[in-house]
């Protein structure tokens, strides 16, 4: 548990928060304060912290909540916007949360929305829906490590968004921090003015008023109109047991009560306005709220709301110009099913209310032999679906086996009765088999991506192996300084998504940093392989492979399939086929195992035992022409 304390009007108030329940915030008894009081437009800054990952900005986010008031300086606080317990035991922010904060400058009352952002890659949604509620963006850079990937991704998505950028260096206490060089990087590679560059350190507080009072100077208001009808755009929404969705929305427009009727852009139902409160970062109700703020609002437990939509005034008809946050992009997806099929209604259960908080991820029921009844689910990188995965277990307790993750394709099918068969020439397939049959298949397309890797100039020629062996096609590259340069390639992302960081860190001694964006679906020559035992079809291994790794792919799956099968009482033949041509062939030789032979049938109840445990791990086998194949070679077999 964290206690933190927060001085409203005054006032001090004593909040629990329960760091493991994401948004369960103590909801605190209304004040009769002012705080009801709709700001002055010119007197709110929304704003975020961007940075690469571990630059600093979690602990920026405390430091300004430090000088706000909101937690007392100096205590053991550290990094309150990151609530998930996810978040505090891998150090990395996952969803965004807001704090406003009130900050007196020139005797001047100002409402500071700071929205604390993920730094990974996979969370960019989060990123941007975050930016769209902003007019400014802190681009934190550490002094020590300079450029990285992710700052080159976050600076154009802030200058996409038209957002005025304040460069600040961070970590500016480490010895061997060095300013004016990582200046001249932000020279070369962005062309900021390095007298516009602000140092602070997050951890010492040094220079961080600085930083808030260029937050004030530098940030234009939002530009909204208070007298025009209400309408709100949801960024964020978690579910509340007894309150129902609420939701993290900007007003674009107008104003909201307590009590207020309204309804959502997606439906023609009427709701009321239950709740409101500003977030600091915990629950402080307010009756009214107006244009330019960044509110929870909340309509109850049939009031619904999600990521995107729009609130507004029932008299409210021009709804044509909200903020649009392009559509979520899912990276990779894996097949999630319940450790055992009576666990169903409960990780059925936990999936709807994390999908709710995570809008991320895209949920379809799926069903397989080996695994029973389930769900495809799409993410938007592989740290996504290890902490969606990590987050079913910590909040809702619900246990579930994944399946390897795998990329989507796209297909242009041929034939009126295909065309027909799949609503449209082209098809998304999330799953081998989703294929027809390779005749009907007029081209394959596989989604590709821009890379960007910044390595010390010593391991170029490693990081460009790297990328030659993925399939890449360099694009141009640009020094950063003497030390360090940027490349960039055009992957395909499956090449990317499964070890491509992991492997990029060991090959640079954990130098060069990495980052990526959707390059869109292109055209390229791929095939479904299948996988043969004793000649009957594994559906559930069947993949698609680019030709160019056929062979390699084939060897590689029937080789670990050899190792992972356990021997039978019969010869079994894996084989990896492509239309009937077999590709690698491994032989499992018959063999009985038998659990008790080592007991020269001494023990009988001890002996018993034994065998019964055999037929229980035999249930969970799944059975292919009388061959038993264990459910983990389902799920670890098209891992690397
Ligand atoms: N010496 C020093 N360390 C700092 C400073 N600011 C942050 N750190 C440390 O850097 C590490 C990363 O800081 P975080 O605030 O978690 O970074 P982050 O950018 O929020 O990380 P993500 O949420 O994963 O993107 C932590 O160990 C901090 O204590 C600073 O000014 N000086």
């Amino acid at each position: 548990m964290v206690t933190l304390i927060s001085s409203i009007n005054g006032i001090k108030n004593y909040c629990s928060f329960n760091s493991t329940k994401l948004y369960q915030r103590v909801f605190i008894k209304r004040t009769s304060s002012s705080n009801t009081k709709i700001p002055d437009v010119k007197r709110i800054r929304n704003f975020s912290i961007v940075a690469h990952v571990d630059h600093g900005k979690s602990t920026l986010a405390d430091r300004l909540l430090e000088i706000t008031g909101v937690i007392k300086p100096g205590t053991e606080h550290a990094q309150v916007l990151d609530q998930l317990q996810v978040e505090r035991e891998r150090g990395i922010t996952v969803k965004a949360v807001t704090a406003s904060l009130n900050y007196t400058h020139n005797n001047e009352q100002y409402l500071l929305n700071l929205i604390d952002t993920p730094g990974h890659v996979d969370f960019a949604n989060e990123v941007v829906r975050s930016v769209s509620a902003c007019q400014g963006v802190i681009m934190l850079v550490d002094a020590n490590e300079g450029v990285q990937a992710q700052t080159v991704a976050v600076h154009s998505l802030a200058k996409r968004n038209n957002l005025l950028i304040i460069p600040t260096l961070n970590k500016v206490d480490l010895p061997r921090a060095n300013p004016d060089k990582v200046k001249s990087q932000l020279k070369t590679v962005f062309d900021i003015d390095p007298a516009t560059v602000l140092s602070i350190s997050a951890k010492k507080g040094w220079g961080v008023e600085e930083l808030l009072q260029a937050v004030i100077t530098r940030i234009p208001p939002p530009i909204v109109k208070l007298d025009d009808h209400f309408k709100a755009h949801i960024i964020d929404t978690w579910h509340d047991k007894y309150r129902g969705v609420l939701c993290l929305a900007y007003i674009h427009s107008g104003k909201v009560r307590i009590g207020q009727t309204v309804k959502w852009r997606s439906g023609s139902k009427q709701h009321t306005v239950k709740f409101l409160a500003l977030l600091r970062p915990q629950e402080e109700p307010i009756e009214e709220a107006g244009a330019g703020q960044v509110i929870m609002v909340g309509c109850g437990p049939k009031g619904g709301g999600s990521v995107g939509d729009q609130l507004l005034s029932i008299d409210c008809a021009d709804t044509g110009d909200a903020i649009t946050v392009a559509p979520v992009r899912h990276m990779v997806y894996a097949g999630v099913f319940p450790a055992d099929q009576s666990q169903h209604t409960q990780l059925s259960d936990a999936i709807k209310k994390l999908a709710l908080n995570d809008s991320a991820v895209s949920v379809t029921p799926d069903s397989s032999p080996a695994l029973g009844q389930g769900w495809r689910v799409g993410f938007l990188g592989l740290l996504h679906l290890d902490v969606f995965t990590q987050r079913l277990l910590q909040e809702y307790k619900a246990e579930a086996i994944l399946t390897a993750p795998s990329v989507p394709y796209k297909i242009k099918v041929k034939g009126s009765k295909i065309i027909k068969q799949y609503k449209g020439e082209e098809v998304i397939i999330t799953n081998p088999l989703q294929l027809p049959d390779a005749n009907n298949i007029a081209e394959y397309y596989e989604p590709l991506v821009i890379g960007t890797i910044i390595t010390p100039v010593e391991y170029i020629g490693a990081v460009t192996s790297l990328c030659i062996d993925r399939r890449g096609t360099p694009l141009p590259s640009n020094a950063v300084d003497d030390r360090m340069t940027m490349l960039q390639y055009i992957l395909p992302l499956s090449e990317v998504v499964v070890d491509f960081h992991d492997t990029l860190k060991s090959i640079t001694s954990g130098f060069a940093s990495f980052d990526y964006q959707d390059y869109g679906f292109h055209p390229s020559p791929l095939i479904r392989m299948d996988i043969l035992l004793n000649g009957v079809l594994v559906e559930e291994l069947s993949t698609i492979v680019h030709v160019s790794r056929l062979e390699y792919n084939a060897r590689r799956l029937t080789e670990k399939l050899k190792e992972m099968i356990p021997r039978q009482m019969v010869q079994v033949a894996v084989q990896a086929v492509v239309g009937g041509k077999v590709y690698a062939r491994e032989t499992i030789k018959a063999y009985r195992k038998d659990v008790t032979a080592k007991l020269y049938g001494g023990d009988v109840t001890r002996r018993k035992k034994l065998l019964k445990q055999q037929a229980e791990g035999k249930k969970k086998m799944r059975s292919v022409a009388n061959i038993k194949i264990p459910r983990n070679t389902f799920i670890d077999v098209l891992k690397k």
